[in-house]
C-alpha cells in the first residue's frame, strides 16, 4: 500500500508539527509504508494533495485542521483509486467529529489506515465545482467565519465565540431564495446551513441530525429573531438544542440552491463562492477511513 501524508505542521497553533512523530511511528508500526511531505503554504499543500491522487497513491493522508481535510477531500473526490485518511490536529476538526472519528486523537485516526474500514461517504458540490464535507453556511454564520479567518488573536476555539458576538452587533436578516429540490421560496432569515456532516466552528452543531451516508443534505434556516435570542441559541449549538426553539426550520433536500444580494457561501470554513450557490449531495462521492465500528 503506498500512503502520502500531507502534514500541515502550523495547524492547531503548531499541534500537527509537535504530533507528527507519534504519528509516522504508529503507521510505521502498522507496517504503512509512508511519503511524508510537508506543506510549506496553502498552496503548496494544494499541489501535495493533488499530486498524491495524480500520482496512484493508495491512501491520502492529511494532517491539520479542516482547512486541511478540505484539501483532502477535494483530491480524492469523485474517484476510488485513492482513499483519503483524515489526521486531525487543527483548533475544530469538525470533519473528524462528523465521519465519527476521534477528533482530538491524531495517532488514533492514523491506526484507521490499518484498522478501521474504506466507507464511502456523501460529500456537498457547490456549482459543479468544490467539494464539501461538512457544512455550507449562508448569511450569519458565514459573516461570523468570515471575521474569523481575519481574527490574528485567539487561533483557538474560541475564535468563534468571539466572532459571533462581534457580528451580533451589526446583522441584521438578510434577503434569501430558498430552492429546495426544485421547490423556491423567498424568506427573511438570520442564516441558512447546508450540512453534509454535523457541525462547523469546532463543534457547533448546526445540523445536528446530518447523516453523510444518507443522499440528502440537511438544511437548517433560523429565521429572523433579536440580537438577544440569537445570543442565547448559540450556545445551544454546541448540544443541538437551539433546534426546539420555533424560530428554527430543518428541512431535507438532495439539492439546494441559496440566492441574494451579498450573500457569500463559506464551506468546510473557506471562502467558496459569492451567491448564486447550488449545492448537491453527491451520494458516496468519497472514500475515507472511518472506525470499524461507525
Ligand atoms: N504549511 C501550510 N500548509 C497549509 N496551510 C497552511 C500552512 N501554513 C499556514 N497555512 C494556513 O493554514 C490554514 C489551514 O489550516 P488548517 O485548517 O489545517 O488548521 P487550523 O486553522 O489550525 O485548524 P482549524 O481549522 O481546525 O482551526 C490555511 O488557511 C492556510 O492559509
Amino acid at each position: 500500500m503506498r500512503v502520502t501524508l500531507v502534514v500541515n505542521p502550523s495547524s492547531g497553533k503548531g499541534r500537527a508539527q509537535e504530533m507528527l512523530p507519534q504519528v509516522a511511528g504508529r503507521l510505521r508500526d502498522d507496517g504503512i509504508e509512508t511519503e511524508i511531505l510537508l506543506s510549506r503554504d496553502f498552496d503548496e499543500a494544494i499541489a501535495m494533495t493533488r499530486g498524491a491522487v495524480d500520482g496512484e497513491s493508495d491512501v491520502l493522508a492529511v494532517m491539520g485542521g479542516d482547512g486541511m481535510m478540505h484539501l483532502g477531500v477535494n483530491a480524492c473526490a469523485g474517484q476510488d483509486r485513492t482513499a483519503l485518511a483524515l489526521i486531525p490536529a487543527g483548533t475544530g476538526n469538525d470533519l473528524c467529529r462528523g465521519l465519527g472519528l476521534p477528533p482530538f486523537d491524531p495517532v488514533a485516526a492514523a491506526a484507521l489506515i490499518a484498522g478501521g474500514k474504506l466507507r464511502r461517504v456523501d460529500l456537498g458540490r457547490i456549482n459543479g465545482d468544490r467539494w464539501i464535507g461538512t457544512v455550507t453556511a449562508t448569511g450569519f454564520d458565514a459573516m461570523v467565519n468570515h471575521r474569523a479567518n481575519l481574527m490574528p488573536w485567539p487561533k483557538g476555539g474560541l475564535r468563534y465565540p468571539l466572532a459571533a458576538l462581534a457580528e451580533l452587533r451589526v446583522f441584521s436578516p438578510l434577503s434569501f431564495r430558498l430552492t429546495l429540490d426544485g421547490q423556491a421560496r423567498d424568506l427573511d432569515a438570520m442564516l441558512i446551513a447546508v450540512g453534509n456532516t454535523s457541525s462547523y466552528g469546532g463543534g457547533m452543531k448546526i445540523c445536528p441530525q446530518a447523516d453523510p451516508t444518507d443522499g440528502r443534505l440537511d438544511v437548517t434556516v433560523i429565521h429572523p429573531v433579536s440580537r438577544s435570542k440569537l445570543l442565547r441559541l448559540l450556545p445551544q449549538m454546541y448540544s443541538g438544542r437551539f433546534v426546539r426553539d420555533p424560530a428554527v426550520e430543518l428541512t431535507r433536500a438532495a439539492e439546494v440552491s441559496v440566492e441574494g444580494p451579498g450573500l457569500v457561501g463559506y464551506g468546510d470554513g473557506e471562502l467558496i463562492a459569492a451567491a448564486p450557490l447550488h449545492i448537491r449531495c453527491e451520494p458516496g462521492a468519497l472514500g475515507v477511513f472511518v472506525p470499524s465500528i461507525a
